[in-house]
């Protein structure tokens, strides 16, 4: 993707300490030797799709200004939105269907989403250009990497991860997102008093969600009851779990402190 005035480059490799011990720096992600501190999990499984004519119209239309490929460039995310506003991400949006209804309902707020299935970006393309949603950017890529790479320490206001796939065999937990590594990550990018909400309908997958965001010390548990909570709308996927009659589960925590 070539480099646009909303991107800032992280700046050159210091390669000086290369054989310096790898201790992370606060909010620092990569060891010396520029390999992750935080073991990649790619929790997602790759699908092909093809977008129908109206869809790639929209597209064309909206992604040069609204949409952008995940790259390993700091965001500046004020340029992007044209304010300075709350950032929220929003991992997994899928067809786009929460995503708009969010924006809608927190117009205060910059959404960002991101999402390695371009037929469901599309749909939020046309649903956004439909509606004339302003607040909503969104990103193309494995959310890692925009956790990792594109989000400054200590910037986000709210992190939403809504029915992240559960992967049920146990052969396959190691693709979960969200496990220990994915919290602490989640963690360092939010502000202090900024909230991590996610829902499941996997009840076993919410016990395994549960004990690693619990085990996370930056995060404290937190109820319905909390004014930094929103109303979540119902997403697509939902939708489908409601059918088959699972129940719900939602897990909240705030960040307590820097
Ligand atoms: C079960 S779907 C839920 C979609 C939507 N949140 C909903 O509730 O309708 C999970 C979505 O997360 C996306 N996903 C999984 N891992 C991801 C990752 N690392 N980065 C971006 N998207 C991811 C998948 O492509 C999929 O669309």
């Amino acid at each position: 993707m070539p480099e646009t005035p909303l991107m800032r480059d992280n700046g050159p490799v210091n390669h000086a300490d290369q054989d310096a011990p790898a201790v992370p720096e606060e909010g620092q992600t990569k060891d010396s030797k520029g390999s992750r501190l935080h073991p990649r999990v790619t929790s997602f499984r790759s699908r092909r799709g093809a977008l129908t004519v109206a869809q790639q119209e929209s597209w064309d239309r909206q992604w040069p200004r609204i949409g952008a490929d995940v790259s390993d460039h700091r965001l500046d995310a004020p340029s992007w939105f044209g304010r300075d506003a709350p950032l929220i991400l929003e991992i997994g949006s899928g067809t786009g269907t929460a995503t708009a209804a969010m924006a809608k309902a927190e117009p205060h707020v910059n959404l960002m989403a991101v999402e390695v299935y371009r037929p469901g970006l599309a749909q939020l393309l046309q649903q956004i250009e439909r509606d004339e949603i302003p607040n909503i950017r969104v990103l193309r890529g494995d959310a890692m990497d925009v956790l990792e790479n594109m989000i400054e320490p200590e910037s986000l206001t709210g992190v939403r991860v809504f029915f992240p796939d559960p992967w049920p065999k146990a052969r396959h937990h190691k693709r979960r997102l969200l496990q220990s590594p994915t919290f602490a990550l989640i963690a360092s990018r939010l502000k202090a008093g900024g909230v991590l909400h996610v829902a499941t309908d996997h009840a076993e997958y919410a016990e395994a969600i549960a004990e690693a965001g619990n085990a996370e010390p930056l995060l404290t548990s937190l109820d319905w009851e909390s004014p930094m909570t929103h109303e979540r709308p119902v997403t697509k996927f939902e939708d489908k779990a409601h059918q088959v009659g699972s129940a719900i589960t939602e897990l909240i925590w705030g960040k307590i402190r820097s």
